[in-house]
C-alpha cells in the first residue's frame, strides 16, 4: 500500500511514521523544506518530534503534488486553519480511488466549518464518500513510543471506517470504528477549548474541584453544541468526547492546556504564542465555537469566558468568577 502524509508536525510526522513500520510505504510531506532536508539526513523530525527515530520505509518530500499522487491512502495532518489552502492545492493530484483521512481537530474560524464541512467544499465528490476522520485521546509522543492508545475513525460508511482500521491498527494503537462523522470531529475540536480553560484554572492556583467541573461541564456544553450540529450525544461519551477531553485537560503533554496555564498566570497571549512553534489549535477554535454557539443559539458558558480571556483581554479570574456567579439552574440543563 502506497500512502501519503500531508503535514509534518509532531503527529503528521508519529502517524506517518507508526504506518511506515507497518511496513507500507510512505511519503511524508512537510511545508518547511529544510525539515525535509534534515529528515532526510538524520531520519528525526528534529523540529517537531526530537528524539524519535524515524523508519527507513519513510520517504519524505517538500513537493505536495509528489505527495498526493498515485496513494492508495492520504493522510491529512495540517493545522485546521491550513487545511483548505493546503487541500486546495492537493486535490487536482488526489486519484479518485485514494482513501482520505484527516486528523487534524478544529473548526476553520472564517467559515465556522469543521474539516469535513471544509473537505466536501474543496474536494471532488468520490473523494469525500470515502473520507474517514481519526481522533481520540492521543499525544504524539505517547503513540511515538508506542505507548497503548486508542482512538475512533469515524466516516459514514462502515466499510470505508473498517478499512482504516484496518491500515492503522497496531498492537500500541487500536482504532474503533464510528459513524458519527460530525460528533467524533467535534469532539477533537471542542475539547481544546476547555483544556484552554482547565490550563488557565490551574495557571491560577485552583485544584482539583474546579478542573473536575470544567471537565465535566465542558462534556456538557460540547454535547449540546454537537447536538445542534447532528452529532449523536452518545459519542460524546467515547474516545473522541470524554477521553481526549480528560487526556487533554489533565495532560501536561497538551500544547492547549500549556497555553491556558500561562494566561491564568497573567502572561499575555502575543507573549506565548511568539514563543511556540506547535499549534495549540483552541485559541482559533475557541473564536469559532464562540461565534458558532451564538449562531445556534446553543448555551456555551465556557467557551464565552474562554472567547473573552483570549480576544477581549478579560482577566482570567473574573472569567471564572462570572461563570461561578451565572444565574443557578438544574444540572441536566
Ligand atoms: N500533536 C499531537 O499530539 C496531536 C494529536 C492528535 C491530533 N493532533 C492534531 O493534528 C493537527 C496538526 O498538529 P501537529 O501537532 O501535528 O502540528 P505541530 O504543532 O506539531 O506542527 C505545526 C505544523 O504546522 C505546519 N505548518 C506551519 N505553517 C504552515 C503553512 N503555512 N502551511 C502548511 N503547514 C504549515 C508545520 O509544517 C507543522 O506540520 C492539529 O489539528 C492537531 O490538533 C495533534
Ligand atoms: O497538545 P494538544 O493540546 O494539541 O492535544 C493533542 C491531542 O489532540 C490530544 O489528543
Amino acid at each position: 500500500m502506497n500512502i501519503g502524509v500531508i503535514g509534518a508536525g509532531s503527529w503528521g510526522t508519529t502517524l506517518a511514521n507508526l504506518l511506515a513500520k507497518k511496513g507500507y510505504s510512505v511519503t511524508l510531506w512537510a511545508y518547511e523544506e529544510d525539515l525535509v532536508a534534515r529528515m532526510r539526513e538524520g531520519g528525526e523530525n528534529d523540529l517537531y518530534l526530537p528524539g524519535i527515530k524515524l523508519s527507513a520505509n519513510l520517504a519524505f518530500t517538500h513537493d505536495l503534488p509528489e505527495a498526493a499522487t498515485a496513494k492508495d491512502l492520504l493522510l491529512l495532518v495540517p493545522p485546521s486553519q491550513l487545511m483548505r489552502r493546503v487541500m486546495k492545492q492537493a486535490s487536482p493530484h488526489i486519484a479518485p480511488q485514494t482513501l482520505l483521512v484527516s486528523a487534524s481537530k478544529g473548526i476553520e474560524t472564517e467559515t465556522l466549518l469543521p474539516m469535513s464541512s471544509v473537505l466536501a467544499e474543496i474536494l471532488p465528490r468520490e473523494l469525500v464518500q470515502n473520507l474517514t476522520f481519526l481522533s481520540g485521546p492521543s499525544f504524539a509522543r505517547e503513540v511515538a513510543g508506542e505507548m497503548p492508545t486508542a482512538v475512533v475513525a469515524a466516516a459514514s460508511e462502515p466499510s470505508v471506517a473498517q478499512r482504516v482500521q484496518d491500515v492503522f491498527s497496531t498492537d500500541y494503537f487500536r482504532v474503533y470504528t464510528n459513524e458519527d462523522i460530525i460528533g467524533v470531529e467535534l469532539g477533537g475540536a471542542l475539547k481544546n477549548v476547555m483544556a484552554l480553560a482547565a490550563g488557565v484554572s490551574d495557571g491560577l492556583g485552583f485544584g482539583y474541584n474546579t478542573r473536575a467541573a470544567l471537565i465535566t461541564r465542558g462534556l456538557a456544553e460540547m454535547t449540546r453544541i454537537g447536538m445542534a450540529l447532528g452529532a449523536n450525544p452518545a459519542t460524546f461519551a467515547g474516545l473522541a468526547g470524554m477521553g481526549d477531553l480528560v487526556l487533554t485537560c489533565t495532560g501536561d503533554l497538551s500544547r492547549n492546556r500549556t497555553v491556558g496555564i500561562e494566561l491564568g498566570r497573567g502572561r499575555p497571549l502575543k507573549d506565548i504564542l511568539e514563543g511556540m512553534k506547535m499549534v495549540a489549535e483552541g485559541v482559533q477554535t475557541t473564536e469559532s465555537t464562540y461565534h458558532l454557539a451564538k449562531k445556534l443559539g446553543v448555551e456555551a458558558p465556557i467557551t464565552e469566558q474562554m472567547y473573552k480571556i483570549l480576544y477581549e483581554n478579560k482577566g482570567a479570574l473574573r472569567a471564572v468568577n462570572d461563570l461561578m456567579l451565572r444565574e443557578l439552574k438544574p444540572e441536566g440543563k
